[in-house]
């Protein structure tokens, strides 16, 4: 899976959902707050579902109510459209799971 130039980053996380990409450190990032630890934790498992289905796995940061999830891809050392795919994934589950919130 080759890596995506700058370009071509910027243009993909348009169509994204709160994702930023940090070229120093070479991946994209979401950051998301949740009511409380346990929506954070339930999030971060649907999350590793879908990493699993994937095979491609995320960073994962839990502090209390926020979860930050970093996407990049380790063989290449670079940003891919795996990792856009997963980004895509996730903002699937997290507005899935702001709608059960509500
Ligand atoms: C063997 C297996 O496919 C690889 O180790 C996968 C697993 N998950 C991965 N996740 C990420 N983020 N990058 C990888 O290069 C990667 N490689």
């Amino acid at each position: 899976m080759a890596g995506l130039s700058g370009e071509q980053v910027r243009e993909g996380l348009v169509r994204l959902d709160g994702w930023e990409w940090d070229p120093q450190e070479v991946l994209i990032h979401r950051t998301v707050r949740l009511p409380d630890f346990l929506a954070a934790v339930a999030l971060v498992n649907e999350v590793a579902q879908a990493a699993e289905q994937a095979d491609h796995h995320p960073d994962i940061d839990i502090r209390y109510d926020t979860v930050r999830l970093a996407l990049s891809t380790h063989s290449e050392g670079a940003v891919t459209d795996k990792d856009m795919a997963l980004a895509a994934r996730v903002d699937e589950l997290v507005a899935a799971t702001a709608q059960t919130l509500e």
